[in-house]
């Protein structure tokens, strides 16, 4: 890692006249770190657009917004905060700690030294500095603008109860733990009650949580985490951007993708338990329309056990969500609105883009491929125009539907298992969508895509995983082992939507007639398997199968 070189104080990074010395390492070290998002394309420049200081204790940490430039395509705004420490790192001793760090030395002080700058999140002065200054609605001055803070629950919704976010008024501050699994963003543990999540990627206007976090909290939806509490970057005529968001800390045992990993792992134990090699043709899942289980074989019920009612449970717990976001009607950004011909234009033609982008990425890497995967990406590959006539077909057919709020980035890994119940998290969207694009109502059936896709991926890589595992003797996959698969998907799937159907029978939420049902859905789920196409090839080149499997799965559906 390059050497920051400063004069007198490290902190003359941060003034108007040092920021070039950070200018000059970040475009090195930011690629390595877990939430920067563009470590496929090559950074031109980084520069600092605001460094705010914020004093804790007897020592400041620094927010900076930085814009990054790239070779090729549009810039981005990041977000990364600051701390020096002339010596440790906080989280040294127990083998963690912040994953950017910038040695620094400084030449012409009193006395010539050295330390490090390092991620403030894993600085605790600096978050209580960010949650008293969201506890206390307070404001810092900002080159451009200023930074505020706020807490819905003082004007709406539910009171807090056991203090506030900071609990500054109670003398002793609980721990803060950076949690370790960083994902597109950064968050904090603070004392096991509340989470504070700091948005690394900034866009234009509110961040699609935060907004949906405040209606869900108003109207005390019990399924996912109340809102607390938020951070926001304001410039003048322009829409505040959000910079952070607390909430409450959900205990939990896990979210529901590493559950179902779990469930479909006891299914294929089951069969193998009982010898069973093939699996029958009636034992196949059956359509995802098709959503009457009374037809599941008593068999099946036993091999996937306690498994449908959970998915039974979540389909129920999803449908009170798309019920309670429809509700927030006297918002005019959660208002639902009736799906015109120029919403199916506008799909159609993102859609087109999607998959143009995804089946050229397909081919440009096929030679790269698992051989095990060749001949369904190749069939898939050639595909193309069937794909877009079933897109077409939406648009062209312009079926009635409600357009809502949706999650927008619904899968198990988005869902919580919480004392036997489900809630669910993260509602920014899909992070490489614009703000603008994720904030758009869609029929809800584009968050049902989403997570029966999740269900279809659930078996595969449990089968995956069996094969890699050492010591996989044991628990060895059948032989018929992608019948068995799609079986263990298939209930699944059909009671996760037997319930969610009912769960929104009366909103209108899902179309009356089954041909349009089948048609939408056809739709939706082909267009979430493409994008899981491009996701895998640009990150788990190992995984491509399951999404081929998928769009070819899906376009049989149109020929039942
Ligand atoms: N309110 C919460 N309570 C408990 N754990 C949470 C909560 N929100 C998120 N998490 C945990 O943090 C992880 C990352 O959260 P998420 O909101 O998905 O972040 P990102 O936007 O970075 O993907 C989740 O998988 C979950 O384990
Ligand atoms: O990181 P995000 O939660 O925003 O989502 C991205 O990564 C997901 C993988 O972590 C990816 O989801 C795909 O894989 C999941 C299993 O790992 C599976 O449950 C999902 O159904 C499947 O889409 C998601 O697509 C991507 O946006």
């Amino acid at each position: 890692m390059e050497r920051l070189r400063v004069q007198e104080h490290w902190s003359d990074v941060f003034g108007l006249g040092g920021r070039a010395e950070l200018e000059r390492v970040l475009p090195s070290a930011l690629p390595s770190v877990r939430w920067f998002a563009d470590k496929a394309r090559e950074v031109r420049s980084a520069t600092v657009q605001e460094a705010v200081p914020f004093a804790h204790g007897t020592t400041l940490s620094y927010l900076t917004l930085i814009e990054v430039r790239f070779t090729d395509g549009d810039a981005k705004t990041y977000v990364l905060p600051w701390s020096f420490s002339p010596d440790r790192l906080p989280g040294s001793d127990q083998g963690k700690g912040p994953s950017l760090v910038v040695p620094v030395e400084i030449e012409d002080g009193p006395v010539p030294s050295s330390g490090f700058l390092y991620d403030a999140l894993w600085d605790e002065g600096f978050v209580w500095a960010l949650l008293d200054l969201i506890e206390s609605s307070g404001r810092i001055a900002a080159h451009g603008g200023w930074i505020a803070g706020s807490r819905p629950d003082r004007m709406e919704g539910r009171a807090e109860r056991g203090g506030g976010i900071g609990a500054a008024s109670s003398g002793k501050r609980p721990n803060c733990s950076v949690m370790a699994a960083e994902q597109s963003n950064s968050s904090v543990v603070v004392g096991g009650q509340r989470m504070l999540k700091l948005y690394r990627q900034l866009g234009e206007g509110i961040n699609p949580e935060l907004e949906i976090g405040r209606v869900l909290t108003t109207m005390r939806f019990p399924h996912s985490p109340a809102l607390l509490g938020s951070m926001e970057y304001g410039r003048p005529d322009r829409e505040p951007v959000t910079l952070a968001i607390v909430q409450r800390f959900v205990r939990n045992q896990g979210d529901a993708w590493r559950f179902s990993l779990g469930a479909a792992q006891e299914f294929f134990s089951r069969v193998a338990a009982r010898g069973l090699s093939r699996c029958p043709a009636q034992f196949a899942g059956p359509s995802p329309l098709d959503w009457s289980d009374e037809d599941c074989p008593d068999l099946v019920r036993e091999l996937i056990g306690s498994y449908l009612g959970s998915a039974e449970r979540l389909g129920a717990r999803t449908a009170e969500l798309h019920v309670a976001l429809a509700q927030a009607s006297a918002n005019v950004n959660f208002a639902p609105e009736p799906a015109t011909h120029e919403y199916w234009t506008m799909r159609y033609e993102s859609q087109a883009r999607l998959t143009e982008r995804a089946l050229a990425l397909l081919r440009a890497q096929s030679h790269r491929l698992p051989a095990a995967v060749r001949e369904e990406a190749a069939c898939v590959a050639n595909l193309e125009s069937v794909i877009l006539a079933q897109f077409r077909d939406v648009m062209e057919r312009d079926p009635a539907a409600w357009r809502i709020r949706c999650h927008g980035d619904y899968h198990l890994g988005q869902v919580l298992c919480s004392d036997g119940d489900f809630i669910i998290i993260d509602f920014e969207g899909e992070p490489a969508r614009s703000l603008a694009e994720r904030r758009t109502k869609h029929p809800a059936m584009v968050d049902v895509a989403g997570l029966l896709r999740s269900l279809h991926y659930v078996p595969f890589a449990c089968l995956d995983r069996m094969r890699t595992l050492p010591g996989a003797s044991e628990s060895d996959p059948p032989e018929d082992r992608e019948a068995w698969a799609e079986c263990w998907s298939g209930w699944a799937s059909t009671r996760f939507l037997k319930a969610y159907v009912s769960g929104v029978a009366r909103q209108d939420l899902w179309p009356a007639e089954q041909e349009e049902a089948k048609l939408l859905l056809v739709s939706h789920l082909l267009e979430k398997a493409v994008y899981e196409l491009a996701y895998e090839l640009n990150n788990r080149p190992g995984w491509v199968g399951i999404p081929l499997k998928g769009i070819l799965k899906t376009l049989e559906l149109t020929r039942r």
